[in-house]
C-alpha cells in the first residue's frame, strides 16, 4: 500500500456528474492548512447508454414511479462506487487513507424558486449509505438543500471552491463553468468584497440535446457542426426572450427549464439544423457574455479561468472570446487544475468543510440568509 505523507495533509475525494449526463467524475484531493487545495488523481467513469437514457427520462419525465427512481439512484451508486474503486486501487490507496468522499449525486429536478408559486426545491438521487458500504469510505452528501432550507438557491455552490483555489489576486478574477448549465464567479481584488456568481443560462445542454437528435454521438466535436452553420439572428432574438436571461441574481436553472422542448417552441421549422447548431453556440457565448458585463459593468479587464467540457469545444471558446474582447482567456491547468476536474474537486473540498464544520455556501452567491455547514455525514 502506497504511503501517503502523513498529517497535516488531509486526502478527500469528490465526485460529480453534472447536467451533461456525460458520466461521473471523481477526483482524489490533498487539502494543507497552508495551500489551496491540490488536485492529486482523478477518474472519469463513462455514463452506461442505458443509465444515461434512464436518467435522461427521469429528468424531464411527468410522472414516475418510485421503483424507477430508487432503481436509478442504485444503478448511479453502483458506477460511482466503481469511480470511486477503480480510483483507489489505480493510487493503491486504501479507504482508510481518505477522509471522505463528497458525493454530490444526480440533480433530477432544480426548481430553487418553486414551482407556479409552490416551495422551493432541489433534488439531487444519491445514496450515500450505500456508497459507503460499497467503498468502505466515510460519504459526505446532500450539499444542496441546507443552502435552500437557509432561503438560497442552493446553486451555484463552486463558487466558495473557486474562491479558496483561486484566491483574491492583482487582477479580477472570472471563473467560467460551462458543463450542461453555465456559471460563472467573480472574485474581486479587494478581500472586503464578496465574492459573486450565479447560472448564465445553457452551456452544452441544448447544443448537445440538438446535436444527438442529428447524429448519433452525445456532443459536437469542437463545434464543428455549429462552426459550418450560420447564425440565425431572428431564432437568437426568439431564445433571447427567455425571461431567466433577464432574471437578477441569485440565479440558477438547469434541464427543466432548458431542453430539447424549450428550444423547439422557437423554431419556425424552416431554419437548417446546422444553422440552429450555431445560434445555440451563439446563444451560449452571448448569455455568458451578458452575465459577465453584469459582474463587470465598465468592462475593465479581467482574467477569465474557463473550465468545464464546453472550454474543449474551440468555436465555443471562440465566440466568446468574441464577445469578451477585454478578457485575457487562461486555462485552470496553469494552477495544477486541468479544466474538467474543478467541479469533482469541489465536491471533495465540501467534504472538508462539512467534516471540519465549515461552512460550504457563500450567501452573496445564492442569496441564502447566512453562511451554512452543508451536508450530511455517512461514516464508513
Ligand atoms: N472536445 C469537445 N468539443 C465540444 N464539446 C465538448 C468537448 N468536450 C466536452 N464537451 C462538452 O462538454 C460537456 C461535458 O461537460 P461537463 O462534464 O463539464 O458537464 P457537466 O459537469 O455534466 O455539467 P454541469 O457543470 O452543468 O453540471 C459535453 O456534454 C460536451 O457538450
Ligand atoms: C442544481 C444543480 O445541480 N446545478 C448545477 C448545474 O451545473 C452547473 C450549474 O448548473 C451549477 O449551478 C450547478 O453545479 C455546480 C457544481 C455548482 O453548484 O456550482
Amino acid at each position: 500500500m502506497k504511503t501517503l505523507p502523513t498529517a497535516p495533509t488531509l486526502y478527500y475525494m469528490g465526485l460529480m456528474s453534472g447536467t451533461s449526463l456525460d458520466g461521473i467524475d471523481a477526483a482524489l484531493i490533498a487539502i494543507t492548512p497552508t495551500a489551496p487545495p491540490r488536485l492529486v488523481a482523478t477518474h472519469a467513469e463513462p455514463m452506461p447508454e442505458a443509465l444515461h437514457s434512464a436518467l435522461l427520462t427521469l429528468c424531464n419525465a411527468e410522472q414516475v414511479s418510485f421503483a424507477q427512481l430508487a432503481l436509478a439512484e442504485n444503478a448511479f451508486c453502483h458506477l460511482q462506487a466503481q469511480a470511486i474503486n477503480t480510483l483507489l486501487a489505480q493510487q493503491d490507496l486504501s479507504p482508510s487513507q481518505i477522509s471522505a468522499i463528497g458525493s454530490h449525486g444526480q440533480t433530477i429536478e432544480h426548481a430553487p424558486d418553486g414551482h407556479s408559486g409552490g416551495p422551493a426545491y432541489t433534488l439531487q438521487l444519491d445514496n450515500p449509505s450505500l456508497l459507503a458500504e460499497l467503498t468502505g469510505c466515510t460519504v459526505v452528501a446532500d450539499f444542496r438543500r441546507r443552502d435552500l432550507a437557509a432561503g438560497g438557491q442552493a446553486a451555484p455552490l463552486a463558487p466558495a471552491f473557486h474562491q479558496a483555489l483561486f484566491g483574491r489576486q492583482t487582477v479580477e478574477q472570472l471563473i467560467l463553468n460551462l458543463g450542461g448549465i453555465a456559471n460563472v464567479t467573480w472574485l474581486p481584488r479587494h478581500a472586503d468584497q464578496p465574492a459573486l456568481g450565479f447560472d448564465t443560462g445553457p452551456a452544452n445542454v441544448l447544443l448537445d440535446a440538438w446535436f444527438a437528435k442529428h447524429y448519433p454521438s452525445r456532443f459536437d466535436q469542437n463545434g464543428t457542426w455549429a462552426k459550418s452553420g450560420q447564425v440565425d439572428s431572428a431564432l437568437l432574438v426568439r431564445f433571447l426572450t427567455e425571461p431567466f436571461f433577464r432574471q437578477p441574481p441569485p440565479r440558477s436553472t438547469g434541464r427543466e427549464l432548458f431542453h430539447l422542448t424549450w428550444l423547439k417552441q422557437h423554431l419556425t421549422g424552416t431554419e437548417s439544423p446546422e444553422d440552429v447548431q450555431a445560434t445555440l453556440a451563439e446563444l451560449t457565448a452571448i448569455s455568458v457574455a451578458e452575465g459577465i458585463k453584469h459582474l463587470l459593468p465598465d468592462n475593465q479587464p479581467a482574467t477569465l479561468i474557463a473550465c468545464g467540457g464546453g472550454a474543449h469545444n474551440a468555436y465555443l471558446m471562440a465566440r466568446l472570446a468574441h464577445h469578451l474582447p477585454n478578457a485575457t482567456f487562461t486555462s485552470p491547468s496553469a494552477y495544477g487544475w486541468p479544466e474538467d476536474w474543478i467541479e469533482a474537486g469541489a465536491f471533495a473540498w465540501f467534504a472538508h468543510q462539512r467534516l471540519h464544520h465549515l461552512p460550504g455556501n457563500l450567501p452573496s452567491v445564492t442569496g441564502a440568509s447566512g453562511l451554512r455547514v452543508l451536508g450530511g455525514i455517512y461514516s464508513r
